[in-house]
């Protein structure tokens, strides 16, 4: 079973706004209301994927219950805990640019989170991947991904983690199998910009020198690199398309590449599938369906860099 958790999940509003004027009424021409949040997204793809999954987290109020149905109408089974309060309805305006309004989100309980890790420490198996994703909800910290990524370890379990700044590293030495910073992620943790192919790769592996086992950096439309704990690098580029919304590419990437490495441990190949869930989303309206996967899967490009 592949286990998402999302601390934070998020009904996505993503409207289209032909022109956006600050400071004025703006209408938008279209509204869609997609079941978000980086662990949500994973487990949608899994699930289109043909990969058993549960999504976990914490849910509350109408948006919550939002969520809960869009599974249930998916096919993929849940383990959300009910907090107090309304869980997040994130905005997604398309324009000429992409901009997003990420709220702030419920707050979650200590006695909350004791009730996710106690439901996880019972569940899991070796067999099993957990999935973290996404920034902290309020009342959770660092130090709550730690106790996620340190249960995995303790139980051998394959760990993927995609957060950032502190709420990536602190986690490192728990050796996650796989995270995925994007190009301004990993700008930020090594203090430094990232340039050329070369200084993405070794900037990739000081996080690898700091635990991480195998590291893809995602780079919009520029493709993505991974390095690989065996030594390797690879580089995928993008199909041809047009992007819709680009919101959770990196999500579906990640997914993408797990559900496809956990069937043939082929690094090359996982790459090129994770690349067309995150262009199939890129190029979708929410997150992506099979077909346009396995059309875009055939165009998608890896080269072996090292
Ligand atoms: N504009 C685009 N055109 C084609 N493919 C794209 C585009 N944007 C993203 N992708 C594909 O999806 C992958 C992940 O995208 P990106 O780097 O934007 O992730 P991200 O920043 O983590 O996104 P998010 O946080 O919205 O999930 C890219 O490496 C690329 O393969
Ligand atoms: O605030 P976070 O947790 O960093 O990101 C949340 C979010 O922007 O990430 C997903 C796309 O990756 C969206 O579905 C969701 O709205």
């Amino acid at each position: 079973m592949h286990y998402t958790i999302t601390f934070n999940p998020a009904v996505d509003l993503v409207m289209q706004v032909p022109v956006v004027n600050l400071g004025s009424l703006n209408r938008a021409m279209k509204d869609d209301y997609v079941a978000g949040g980086k662990g949500i997204n994973m487990s949608t793809i899994l699930n289109q994927m043909g990969v058993a999954t549960t999504a976990t987290g914490f849910v509350g109020g109408f948006s919550g219950s939002f969520i809960r149905q869009a599974m249930e109408a998916e096919g993929i089974s849940e383990h959300f805990i009910e907090v107090d309060g309304i869980t997040r309805v994130n905005v997604k305006i398309k324009s000429e640019e992409e901009t997003e309004i990420n709220a702030k989100g419920p707050e979650v309980s200590q006695e909350e989170f004791a009730a996710l890790l106690e439901y996880l420490a019972e569940v899991l198996e070796e067999v099993d991947v957990v999935y973290l994703a996404g920034n902290a909800a309020p009342g959770l910290t660092h130090l709550h991904y730690r106790q996620v990524a340190e249960l995995c370890l303790d139980k051998g379990i394959r760990f993927v983690l995609d957060s950032n700044k502190d709420l990536l590293t602190q986690s490192l030495p728990y050796k996650p199998f796989l995270i995925k910073p994007n190009r301004d992620e990993l700008e930020e943790i090594v203090n430094t910009d990232l340039v050329s192919v070369e200084a993405i790769i070794d900037a990739a592996m000081s996080l690898q020198n700091r635990g991480a086992r195998n590291v893809i950096v995602s780079l919009g439309g520029d493709g993505a690199l991974l390095v690989t704990e065996d030594g390797q690098a690879f580089q995928s580029g993008i199909p041809e398309g047009e992007v819709i919304n680009s919101v959770g590419a990196g999500d579906s990437m990640v997914a993408g590449f797990m559900a496809h490495f956990d069937k043939t441990g082929d690094y090359a190949e996982s790459l090129q599938m994770g690349a067309a869930c995150g262009s199939a989303t890129a190029y979708s309206v929410g997150i992506a369906k099979r077909d346009l996967i396995d059309r875009l899967f055939q165009e998608i490009e890896v080269k072996n860099i090292k």
